[in-house]
């Protein structure tokens, strides 16, 4: 089973020196939840780079409250504001997708990966070279280019933990246990804002709807693919190249509670499960404590308050964009991939009013079926690969929408 073993010394976290870490996507939901984890306990982490994109005002002050000793815009655009506000800290600044890429690269222990879409694929994959533990929120690397990403990470022998809290659910209580001992993955769905809607009403959502989220607050993309239910289809991906028990052992159930984050079912028909209250902190404080465990400032689960649980199956029909990554999954190759790209061009046009909520699903389904006709579904097998048949993808779908 592809699940990350324990690693065979012990965790920085519990020797003397402090856990040497980067954070890529800093100023976003992900990367403000594990600087605030590290804020709490700054004795455990020495923080060697912090990432963004444009956002120079928050890394500044990211890196000035973590004494980082150096943050990165990747819009070079935003370099002399940010290196103004660094001025006179000792934190160095740099700027442009390179200098992103060339920050992952600085030695450490752990390195967060969350920045958001296929934009983190390099960063990450250039993260593998000089860390010893991956902590991986971006599930856009592995939907990308999972394969090629997996093997690397094997190569090097650097241990990938899931951030994605139902991956993180499910390497907790896979631990201990053998591949041939699982008979089937959950993921837990919360069904998003849209669970209970007719398909007309679905189809009549606007943006400020679609990023209303039941129960979690993240960044604008993650939270429309909730809406769509892609950000499943994209976690089932991402639990195939993690879990490699293959597609036909991996489902989804909806759970509008959102407090079972996954769930393990075992041949001897027990389920195992881990339940917490929607706050990305515990995934990622236990990431950040890996292989042990250290208290963390979220709220426990009154799970007697709470009452009731429940779970229903998945509507595909008002949901298509879970069908779409699901075929996608059992096609292979290079289908993640050109979901993906098409997926992010799709979202962003919609978030900017120019495609309809059901034009998501419509455009990623066109830009499958030109892939497919065009012959471009090869796996990708290198970084060069994947990032050629991603830009031909989102060449493609912002073509279809005109
Ligand atoms: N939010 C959550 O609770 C969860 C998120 N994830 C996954 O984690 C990842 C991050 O999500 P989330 O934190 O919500 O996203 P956000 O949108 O909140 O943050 C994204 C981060 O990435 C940076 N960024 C954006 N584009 C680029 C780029 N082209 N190059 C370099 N950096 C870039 C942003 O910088 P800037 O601020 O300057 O724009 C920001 O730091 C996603 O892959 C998501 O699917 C998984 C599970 C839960
Ligand atoms: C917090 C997290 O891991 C998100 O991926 C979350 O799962 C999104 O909620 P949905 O279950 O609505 O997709
Ligand atoms: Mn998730």
């Amino acid at each position: 089973m592809a699940t990350p073993s324990r690693a065979p010394d012990p965790s920085p976290a519990s020797a003397a020196a402090p856990m040497r870490l980067s954070v890529l996507g800093a100023t976003g939901s992900v990367g403000g939840s594990t600087l605030d984890l590290v804020a709490r306990e700054p004795e455990r982490f020495h923080v060697v780079a912090l990432t963004a994109a444009t956002n120079a005002a928050a890394l500044a002050a990211a890196a000035r409250a973590v004494r980082a000793e150096v943050a990165v815009v990747a819009d070079p655009a935003a370099y002399a504001d940010l290196a103004d506000r660094l001025a006179g800290t000792g934190i160095a600044a740099a700027a442009g997708p390179e200098a992103v890429v060339e920050a992952a690269r600085r030695p450490t222990d752990m390195v967060v990966s969350a920045i958001v879409g296929a934009a983190g694929l390099a960063p990450s994959l250039a993260a593998l070279s000089a860390t010893r533990t991956l902590a991986l929120a971006n599930k856009e690397t592995l939907v990308t280019a999972g394969v090629c990403f997996m093997a690397e990470a094997a190569r090097r022998g650097v241990t990938v933990l899931p951030v994605d809290s139902e991956h993180n659910a499910i390497f907790q209580v896979l631990e201990r246990h053998a591949e041939r001992e699982v008979a089937e993955i959950v993921l837990t769905a919360s069904g998003g804002p849209f669970r209970t809607l007719s398909t007309e009403a679905i189809a009549a959502a606007t943006p400020a709807m679609a990023l209303r989220h039941p129960n979690w607050s993240m960044g604008r993309k993650i939270t429309i693919d909730s809406a769509t239910l892609m950000n499943k289809g994209l976690e089932l991906i991402e639990a195939d190249h993690l879990f490699a028990v293959g597609p036909d052992r991996l489902s989804v159930l909806v759970h509008p509670q959102s407090v079972v984050h996954g769930m393990v079912r075992y041949t001897d028909g027990s389920i195992l499960a881990e339940l917490g209250s929607p706050d990305m902190r515990t995934p990622i404080g236990y990431c950040l404590a890996w292989p042990e465990r250290r208290p963390t400032p979220v709220k426990p689960l009154d799970l007697a308050a709470l009452g009731t649980l429940t779970f229903e199956a998945p509507d595909r029909g008002r949901f298509p964009c879970l069908a779409l990554a699901e075929a996608a999954m059992r096609r292979g190759d290079g289908a993640p991939s050109v979901l993906n790209a098409a997926n992010e061009i799709a979202v962003e046009a919609f978030l900017d009013g120019r495609i309809g909520f059901m034009g998501i699903p419509g455009l990623v389904e066109r830009t499958l079926s030109w892939a497919e006709g065009a012959g471009m579904m090869r796996e990708p097998a290198s970084l060069g690969e994947a990032l050629d048949l991603d830009a031909a993808s989102r060449g493609r779908a912002a073509a279809f929408i005109g």
